[in-house]
């Protein structure tokens, strides 16, 4: 080249407003005063001591490699993207281009560099603005409808539940005609980042637009949408500072599940969207399901199964105590453990209400581990007080017996409770070891082997096979309630009872009847030879103040 087109050449150079330079095996030949100035190096720094590697972060520097094994020439060979750092530290997005050239008889590199940092900001904040609900941050319809489709179709292929909740806010245009608009759009704010914390990560929180939200809730069956629903109730049920003022907002939510109540995007809103204005019917602050069968006894089920794990951490559970009854002479001689959950708000619920629940979302295995400790504990402490108790019995329900390590888990309650394993009697029902009665033999010798009795509840509902009814290691038959109740006027109730009596006595068992209500059911069993009884006759559940009182007093006691 002739020294003019040379110096032509330099000028174009230092003039271009993109960085340039050229590379042979890994470093640079030359840069322009452009590209110096972009990293903030001298060019003798370039020339004497910088590479490629020095002028991206770490975590693209196998990226560099590989660009430099394809061409041994070195440099970038086609637009590449890399986050490049200065020499201060700071970082921006450049983008490289390169291509190979021959200079001197060598393969060397010539590319460009240019500073595309204000480009991606400026696709970033297009993408936010296509995607998210400028006032909130929160995803918009456009991106819910991504997200419900990406859902839908997880959902179909692994077979999972999901929900959709849709969430309008009570009233608020009341509170943008009186407060204005602004302060509604920081009510919204607030609620939002409410919102947020109820949600999981999987979760998507989405603003349809005005007071409208949308939570899609992935991997859900109906209790756990039931269970956001009450607590982004409750969660927007503090007041807001807002603008100067104190807001209280409550808000009204329709869930639809999927796939019961819709399998496309329109027929989940829609349905929600119903189930949000029966929510709304009901007089608001409250949540309904799309399907009617979900509401009302479902719904009470529901409830129970949420809260049945915070009952157990809150002790809201307590053991009421109804005394087993000798007819030989009227004395208190053990008592039955019966289980009832003090509700915070609704009172008193007996366990005929959530033991069935209890028993399906598999918390019956703690809350019967608390009962069966309870009982122990409460009845070592009347033994430690002197009162005559010679049986604490305990309900076991089907599930909780055939639990891994129920065995040890009463072992654990009689030791940690000081508790003698004679004192102890598990009730079981027919249904319950009648089950798999192979196994259920097993776990009652290994009971029976530690020196617990055990009881066959509900006797005669069920169907027991008398041949498993002498092989099990059972102590004592209870005549079911059912053949109690009519037994002064019902001839087949008499035989059933008076059956049961003798068949007890054949197998050398204890019979007690339950459900004892009028003297005339006493005086029956009595002349059947039934050894114990246990009913309304004596006595009701009692607290366990009041049971002590009992046991203290042996009111039914023949003392002539
Ligand atoms: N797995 C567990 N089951 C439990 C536990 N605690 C109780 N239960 C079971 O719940 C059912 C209902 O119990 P509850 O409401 O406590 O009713 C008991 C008595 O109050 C009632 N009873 C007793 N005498 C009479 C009477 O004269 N009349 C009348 N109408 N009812 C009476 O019977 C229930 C006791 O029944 P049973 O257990 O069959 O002896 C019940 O099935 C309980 O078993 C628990 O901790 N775990």
């Amino acid at each position: 080249m002739v020294k003019r087109e040379t110096d032509l050449f330099r000028a174009t150079m230092d003039a271009a407003q993109v960085g340039i330079f050229v590379m042979a095996r890994g470093r640079f030949l030359y840069v322009n005063p452009y590209m110096r100035s972009l990293f903030g190096y001298a060019e003798a720094d370039f020339i004497e001591r910088l590479g490629p590697y020095d002028l991206v972060v770490a975590e693209q520097h196998e990226r560099i490699a590989e660009q430099l094994a394809r061409r041994p020439g070195g440099g970038a060979v086609e637009t590449t993207e890399f986050t490049g750092r200065r020499q201060d530290g700071s970082l921006f997005t450049m983008s490289v281009l390169g291509m190979p050239s021959r200079f001197d008889g060598r393969v060397v590199a010539v590319g460009t560099v240019i500073d595309i940092s204000d480009r991606k900001q400026a696709e970033q904040r297009i993408r936010e603005l296509a995607d998210f609900d400028a006032l909130t941050g929160l995803p918009n319809r456009r991106l819910l409808h991504d997200r419900i489709e990406q859902m839908l179709a997880a959902a179909e292929r692994d077979k999972h539940g999901a929900a959709l909740l849709f969430l309008d806010i009570d009233h608020f245009k009341r509170v943008n005609d009186s407060l204005g608009h602004s302060v509604g759009d920081d009510l919204l704010c607030a609620l939002a980042q409410r919102y947020v914390k109820v949600v999981r990560r999987i979760d998507t929180l989405a603003r349809l637009g005005g007071d409208e939200f949308i939570i899609l809730l992935p991997e859900v069956n109906a209790a756990a949408a039931a269970d956001v629903a009450r607590r982004l109730l409750e969660i927007a049920a503090s007041p807001f500072s807002v603008g100067g003022h104190a807001l209280t907002v409550t808000s009204s939510i329709g869930i639809a599940l999927y796939p019961q109540d819709g399998k496309d995007i329109d027929t989940l809103l829609k349905n929600a969207d119903t189930a949000m204005y029966k929510a709304k019917e009901l007089g608001r602050n409250t949540f309904q399901f799309y399907s009617s069968e979900m509401n009302m006894a479902t719904l009470e089920r529901l409830m129970m199964e949420s809260n049945l794990r915070q009952a157990l951490t809150e002790e809201q559970f307590v053991l009421h105590y109804q005394p087993l009854v000798s007819l030989q002479n009227g004395e208190i001689v053990g008592v039955e453990a019966l289980i009832r959950w003090l509700h915070p708000t609704l009172g008193t619920i007996m366990p005929d209400r959530f033991i069935a629940v209890a028993e399906d979302s598999g918390m019956i295995n703690p809350i019967g581990d608390w009962v069966l400790f309870e009982a122990c504990r409460q009845a070592q402490a009347w033994i430690d007080e002197g009162l005559q108790l010679r049986t604490m019995a305990v309900n076991v329900a089907p599930v909780q017996f055939r639990q891994a390590g129920f065995v040890e888990m009463v072992a654990g309650a009689l030791s940690a409770t000081g508790l003698v394993a004679d004192c102890l009697e598990l009730e079981l029902t027919e249904r319950t070891v009648m089950h798999d009665a192979e196994f259920t033999l097993g776990t009652l010798s290994a009971l029976k082997r530690m020196g617990v009795s055990l009881s066959l509840d509900d006797f005669g509902t069920g169907y027991s096979s008398l041949a498993y009814l002498k092989r099990f290691p059972v102590g004592k038959l209870k005549i079911d309630r059912s053949f109690v109740m009519d037994l002064e006027s019902d001839a087949d109730d008499q035989a059933i009872a008076s059956t049961i009596v003798s068949m007890g006595r054949s197998l050398r068992l204890t019979v007690l009847a339950e459900g004892v209500e009028t003297a005339e059911q006493l005086a029956l069993l009595r002349k059947m030879g039934c050894g114990m009884v246990q009913g309304f006759h004596y006595s009701r559940p009692l607290a366990a103040a009041e049971m002590t009182e009992l046991l203290r007093r042996q009111p039914f006691l023949h003392r002539d």
